[in-house]
C-alpha cells in the first residue's frame, strides 16, 4: 500500500497528489510554512492525513522556531495551519491536540518539548493507520458479496495515514474474501475518484471501474450496486455529513434505489458542538478548477463560477456512520455522542 505521509530525519515527506497517478514524486517539507502551503494546495488531502499532516506542520514548527520567542511562534504555527482548509474538522482537531501537549509541557526544556512534539505528530500517525483498520473491521459484514461498491472522491490510503476510510472498509471486505468490485466516481472538479481511488486500488489489485459522475444515478437504479460507501470531512451531532461535493446527489439516489449508504470515518471527524451539517463552513475553491481541465480551459474565457468543494448530506439518507468504535445507527443526535464517549 502507498505510503501517503511519512516523518523522517530529512522532513515530512509526502507523494504529491496533485501530480498522481501520471507522475509519482515526493515532497519534503522542512517548514511549517511549507506544510501549510502543501494542505492549502492539495498536494496531501483528504480529512484525517490533513489532520496528521497539520500535527507533523506543528512539530516541524516547534523543531525550528526560536526558543527565545517560542510562545508567540507557536500560536503563528497554529493560526497558520488552521487557516488552510476550513472544512475537515480533523485539522482542528489535530492542531488541538499539539495544543494541549504543548500547553501541559509548559516551563519543560526545549529538548523535552521538541521530543515529545515529534513523538506525538507520529503518535497521531499511528493512530490514524490503527482506527482505519478498525474501520474496516466494523465495515466489511455490512459488504454485500457479488455486489459492486459504489464510492466517492478518495477516502483511501491516500486520504489517511494508511488504509483508508471508506476504502479501508472496501480492503477489509475484500480481505475476509468477499467477491466484490468498486465503481469510482470520477469526483469533479479536481479528480479525486479518477486520479486517486483508481491509482490506489489498482495498486492492491482491487477490481474497480471509473465512472462520471453522472453516471451514479444509472448503475445505482441497475441493482448492481450493493452498498455506497463514502468518507467524511465534518459529520455533525444529528449526523449530517459533509464529504466531498457531489456526495449528497449520490446519497438522494441511493435512496431512491433502495441502496444503503454508509459513511465511514473516525471520532475525530464528528464534530459534536454542531447541532446540524448547515452550520458546516464549506470551502469554496479556485475557479480554474472548474474552468480548466489540467491547466487547458474548458470554458469560455471569464466564465463566472461557482466551486463550493464539499456538500452535506442530511441524515435521513445516512444509513449508518462507521466509526473505529462501531457503526451508528439513527437517531444519530443519540448513537454519536454515546459512541464518542465509548
Ligand atoms: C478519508 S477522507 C474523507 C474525506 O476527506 C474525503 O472523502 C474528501 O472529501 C476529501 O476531500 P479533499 O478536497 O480531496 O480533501
Amino acid at each position: 500500500m502507498v505510503e501517503t505521509i511519512q516523518w523522517t530525519d530529512a522532513g515530512v515527506v509526502m507523494i504529491d497528489q496533485t501530480r498522481l497517478p501520471r507522475v509519482e514524486e515526493f515532497v519534503t517539507c522542512t517548514t511549517y510554512e511549507e506544510m501549510a502551503h502543501a494542505i492549502k494546495t492539495m498536494v496531501i488531502r483528504g480529512a484525517p492525513a490533513i489532520g496528521v499532516a497539520a500535527a507533523m506542520g506543528v512539530a516541524l514548527g516547534v523543531l525550528k522556531a526560536d526558543p527565545a520567542q517560542l510562545d508567540a511562534e507557536f500560536e503563528v504555527i497554529c493560526s497558520t495551519l488552521a487557516a488552510t482548509r476550513p472544512t475537515a474538522v480533523n485539522l482542528f482537531w489535530a492542531i488541538d491536540r499539539m495544543k494541549k501537549l504543548y500547553t501541559s509541557m509548559q516551563g519543560q526544556p526545549i529538548e523535552a518539548l521538541r521530543e515529545a512534539m515529534v513523538k506525538e505528530a507520529k503518535l497521531v500517525y499511528l493512530e490514524d493507520i490503527a482506527i482505519n483498520e478498525a474501520i474496516g473491521a466494523h465495515g466489511a459484514p455490512l459488504v454485500p458479496d457479488g455486489k459492486t461498491v459504489l464510492t466517492h472522491c478518495n477516502a483511501g490510503a491516500l486520504a489517511t495515514a494508511g488504509f483508508g476510510t471508506a476504502l479501508g472498509v472496501i480492503r477489509a471486505a475484500v480481505n475476509a474474501g468477499k467477491n466484490i468490485d468498486v465503481f469510482a466516481d470520477e469526483t469533479r472538479p479536481f479528480l479525486q475518484g479518477a486520479r486517486l481511488t483508481v491509482w490506489e486500488l489498482q495498486q492492491d489489485n482491487i477490481p474497480v471501474k471509473l465512472i462520471t459522475d453522472n453516471m451514479a444515478g444509472h448503475f445505482l437504479k441497475s441493482g448492481r450496486i450493493g452498498c455506497v460507501v463514502v468518507g467524511a470531512d465534518r459529520i455533525a451531532r444529528n449526523g449530517d455529513v459533509a464529504n466531498k461535493v457531489g456526495t449528497y446527489g449520490v446519497a438522494v439516489l441511493a435512496k431512491e434505489n433502495g441502496v444503503p449508504f454508509y459513511v465511514a470515518a473516525p471520532i475525530s471527524t464528528l464534530d459534536l458542538t454542531l447541532d446540524h451539517g448547515d452550520q458546516i463552513p464549506i470551502e469554496q475553491r479556485p475557479s480554474t478548477e472548474v474552468t480548466e481541465v489540467f491547466g487547458v480551459p474548458v470554458a469560455p474565457e471569464n466564465t463566472q463560477v461557482e466551486n463550493p468543494a464539499f456538500d452535506v448530506t442530511p441524515n435521513r439518507y445516512v444509513t449508518g456512520i462507521i466509526t473505529e468504535k462501531g457503526v451508528a445507527r439513527p437517531p444519530y443526535e443519540e448513537s454519536l455522542p454515546r459512541l464518542a464517549q465509548e
